[in-house]
């Protein structure tokens, strides 16, 4: 309850819903043309319209979604967080949708981070762009939040809320769980996971309490050892070594550095997204050929 007597549901509601009465419309916060806001839709396929009953079902009015969706959605995933970024979030975050990121994460946790009416505030615009875009929008940690401002979803990890806590708060909406080891993952997926994060495979400067590196061969162990969830790699992960993720079987790369600390967030996001599809078409041409000779 803030001082006034309003809830943050309360403020949280307003502020998602002036986000959906003004969608769609002419400009857009970032001052994209209709055009320009369809051409962002078609970049990130298996798409979602703000409010639209294809956009609920990947929100959880029509069950969870499916393992395939899920793939889809994290091939290009960025976590992010206001003191992350080199300038603007809302500015890194409209620039990656447009390289084309599938899903965005907000973490917005560490020193200097916003909290109260700025970080919901923050949180409630992200996740109309993301929608916008045709991308989801997940909240680290959080549930509260994320209920508040109607996310897709929530991501948490083996030392935050338990898993079958937070499926049975979240209902239907994502949740994502990361691991490393297989009883860790079978237990998420046992939980209600709809995928895993499994990091760091690199070491990375942008988490302080991140576990040992694992390498990608943590990927080709898990799915060995029968994992067969929807998978995104996480840490240290650059356009040079995506590849390497998506061949060690991730359906795909989430970065925070990668894209927040780039020059071009759009350029940046670009490629890992290149460097993603291309590699998930290699592996599934050399599986179905593998398939033709057995
Ligand atoms: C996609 C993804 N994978 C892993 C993490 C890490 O989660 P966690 O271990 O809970 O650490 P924090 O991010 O909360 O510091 C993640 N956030 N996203
Ligand atoms: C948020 C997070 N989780 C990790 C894990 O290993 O679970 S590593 C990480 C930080 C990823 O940032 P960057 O892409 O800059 O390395
Ligand atoms: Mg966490």
């Amino acid at each position: 309850m803030n001082e006034d007597g309003t809830s943050v549901e309360a403020i949280a509601g307003e502020i998602v819903r002036g986000y959906m009465r003004e969608e769609p419309r002419e400009k857009d916060g970032m001052g994209k043309s209709k055009q320009e806001v369809n051409k962002l839709k078609s970049v990130n396929q298996g798409l979602i319209d703000n409010g639209t009953e294809e956009n609920r079902e990947c929100v959880g009015i029509h069950g969870r979604i499916s393992s395939d969706r899920m793939r889809e959605y994290l091939q290009l995933y960025l976590v992010v967080g206001s003191v992350d970024c080199k300038e603007d979030p809302v500015k890194v975050v409209s620039e990656a949708l447009e390289g084309g990121a599938t899903l965005v994460q907000f973490r917005e946790k560490g020193p200097g981070s916003l909290t109260g009416e700025a970080r919901l505030e923050l949180a409630g615009r992200l996740r109309a762009l993301c929608h916008s875009a045709g991308a989801l929008f997940i909240v680290n940690d959080d549930v509260e939040l994320a209920l508040a401002v109607d996310a897709d979803g929530v991501h948490i990890g083996q030392e935050d809320e338990a898993a079958d806590c937070v499926r049975a708060r979240i209902g239907e909406r994502i949740l994502g769980v990361s691991a490393i080891t297989a009883c860790e993952a079978r237990s998420a997926i046992h939980q209600g996971a709809d995928y895993l994060g499994i990091g760091p495979i690199y070491p990375t400067s942008s988490k302080k309490d991140a576990r040992a590196v694992q390498g990608p061969q943590v990927l080709k162990t898990l799915r060995a050892q029968g994992i067969a969830a929807p998978i995104v790699g996480i840490g240290g992960i650059t356009a040079a070594r995506a590849a390497e993720v998506v061949s060690a079987r991730a359906d795909g790369v989430a970065v925070i550095s990668a894209i927040t600390q780039a020059d071009d967030a759009q350029g940046a996001a670009a490629t890992l997204k290149r460097e993603v599809l291309r590699a998930l078409a290699s592996s599934s041409s050399a599986s179905a050929s593998q398939g033709s000779e057995a």
